[in-house]
């Protein structure tokens, strides 16, 4: 037990937080080592699984990152960008593995990231489930086949808590479409209509977000021609998709060489 990878949660009271400490206390390839939360929230000095409702766990819930993290071979975290920024700093001077869920990174953000990546492995995806990055070389795919008589338009819909727009997901399914079409994202993308557009532009790859209830993440990538449509969809009905994914990016970061990784290198896509 005490050879298994121990794991660090972030953001444990968070809707993913506790879904990755449950992931993690289940496994028999890892275990729980620590658990942080932000300052002043009233999980702070309870015991994880009491403050989750079930059974104590023996882990104190820490607003001290660095000391869990010194702890740990891998941080596993799904919080804000502010936070995660952070925590790629404090878990490069830990020399732990940083899996990064975190969604809503500005370019700014995400080339912070790189300092950190000199000293150790960070896995960072928009979407760690196998669906979805395998939807993401189909995507590329189906782009890298069809002209631009094929708009491409991407569909997410998520529920009312998320703070972020367009979601990750679709982000990283923009991205493989520019790929496939041989364009860069940022120049094509299409990112909030409102009032007098004018009409589509061609090669332009739009994006729509709906945002409601309890939803966990529906993506849709349209590719619309005159007479056709092709519709490539994933649909999540459960967060422990995304945790599985996580865990396993953090097992295989274990003999990885310092760097920036995706899910698409720990699946082999
Ligand atoms: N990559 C994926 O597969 C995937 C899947 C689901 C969600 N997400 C992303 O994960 C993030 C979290 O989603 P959620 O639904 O769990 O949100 P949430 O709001 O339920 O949880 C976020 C948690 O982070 C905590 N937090 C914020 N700042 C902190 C800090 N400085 N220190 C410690 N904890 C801090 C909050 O207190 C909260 O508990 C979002 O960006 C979301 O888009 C990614
Ligand atoms: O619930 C969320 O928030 C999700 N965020 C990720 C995204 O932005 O794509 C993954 C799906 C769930």
């Amino acid at each position: 037990m005490e050879d298994l990878p121990g794991i660090v949660i972030t953001g444990a009271s968070g809707r993913m937080g506790q879904m990755l400490i449950k992931t993690v206390v289940d496994s028999d390839k890892a275990r729980l080592v620590g658990v942080v939360e932000r300052a002043g929230h009233d999980w702070v000095g309870r015991d994880v699984g009491e403050a989750m409702g079930g059974a104590a766990l023996g882990v104190t819930v820490t607003d001290q990152p660095l000391d869990a993290f010194a702890k740990a071979q891998a941080v596993i975290d799904f919080t804000a960008p502010a936070a995660t920024i952070e925590f790629a700093k404090l878990a490069a001077q830990a020399r732990a593995v940083h899996v990064i869920g975190t969604t809503g990174m500005t370019n700014e953000d995400i080339a912070k990231l790189d300092p950190c990546a000199r000293h150790a492995v960070i896995v960072r995806a928009g979407n760690m489930s196998l669906g979805v990055n395998l939807l993401t070389v189909l995507t590329r795919k189906v782009a890298e086949a069809l002209d631009e008589d094929f708009d491409i338009e991407i569909i997410e819909a998520h529920h009312h808590h998320k703070v972020d727009a367009p979601s990750g997901t679709a982000l990283m399914l923009g991205e493989a479409a520019a790929e496939g079409r041989g364009v860069k994202l940022a120049d094509v993308a299409d990112r909030g209509r409102d009032g007098i557009t004018g009409a589509r532009k061609r090669g332009d790859i739009g994006f729509t977000a709906i945002r409601g209830g309890d939803i966990v993440g529906e993506h849709d990538v349209l590719f619309a021609a005159a007479g056709e449509r092709i519709v490539l969809r994933h649909l999540a009905t459960d967060r422990s998709i995304f945790a599985r994914g996580a865990l396993k990016a953090a097992l295989w970061g274990q003999d990885k060489k310092p760097g920036q990784y995706d899910m698409l290198d720990v699946l082999g896509l």
